[in-house]
């Protein structure tokens, strides 16, 4: 089985929103990465719809049902209002994320103890919605897998911010993947599918995956849209899915 590959569409409304004028087309640029092969769209609304607004979201969804296979992954903060956003949009999988609406962008996994019972309450309400429900873990802490199983969850997404951050440390990045790994075997032991996010690039993705290839998916927001300035976006999905180890 090889690592999917799910283009996040942020960084290209955070574009389009310097303007008051709809260019880069969000769905357009997403219709681009589909069609080059990517196998879904992700995108993360915060509350400040300062990059994906809460209009882009049906639109977006109704764009990946046009490709059959392809899925759509709503991420964030189980607030009411993302709820109802998500419960409208009934994406294939929802990835929720301890955000505080503050944040300038995610940096921590859940300490799901801590939440147990409103974790486990908003899980089943999006499963019984048809919804598949990942949670989003530290990379380092392999005690949060098991907890994730045990309050429903169908994955973990483990956040990789803190190996994108060694991209001039190898040592630092070999220690990374160490954790990674023993999160993602954890995540494994209970019974989890595994995705992984956060500052992936096309250089530290082929480690990670020649590590851990039993990665289902993989979100990448930030160096897709760096790189399609470099390669144009259907190059950079071509290169990207390679990285994640699809055949070319
Ligand atoms: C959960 C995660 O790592 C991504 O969704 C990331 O938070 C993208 O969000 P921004 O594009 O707002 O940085
Ligand atoms: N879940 C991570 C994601 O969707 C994209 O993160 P980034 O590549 O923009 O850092």
């Amino acid at each position: 089985m090889s690592t999917r590959l799910s283009v996040n569409l942020n960084a290209v409304a955070q574009l389009r929103n310097r303007r008051d004028l709809p260019w880069p087309s969000v769905t357009g640029i997403g219709r681009i990465a589909l069609e080059a092969g990517a196998h879904g769209l992700t995108c993360h609304p915060r509350p400040d719809e300062r990059h994906i607004r809460r209009s882009d979201v049906p639109e977006l969804a109704a764009l990946v049902a046009e490709f059959p296979g392809a899925e759509f992954n709503i991420e964030g903060y189980p607030a009411e209002d993302f709820l109802a956003i998500v419960e409208a949009a009934k994406p294939d999988q929802v990835t929720l994320v301890p955000d505080d609406p503050s944040q300038s962008t995610s940096d921590h996994g859940w300490d799901v103890a801590a939440n147990r019972d409103s974790l486990t309450k908003v899980i089943a309400r999006l499963k019984a919605g048809g919804m598949r429900v990942s949670l989003f873990v530290d990379p380092d802490d392999p005690r949060q897998p098991p907890l994730a199983a045990e309050v429903g969850a169908d994955r973990v997404e483990i956040y990789t911010g803190p190996y994108g951050a060694t991209h001039d440390d190898p040592a630092g990045a070999a220690k990374m993947l160490a954790a990674i790994a023993e999160t993602a075997e954890a995540a494994k032991v209970a019974g989890l599918g595994i995705n992984a996010g956060h500052d992936l690039t096309l250089f530290n993705l082929p480690q990670l995956i020649g590590l851990v290839p039993y990665i289902a998916e993989v979100s990448i927001g930030h160096g897709v849209t760096a790189d399609a300035l470099i390669f144009g976006m259907a190059e950079t999905v071509r290169l990207y899915r390679q990285a994640a180890g699809n055949p070319v």
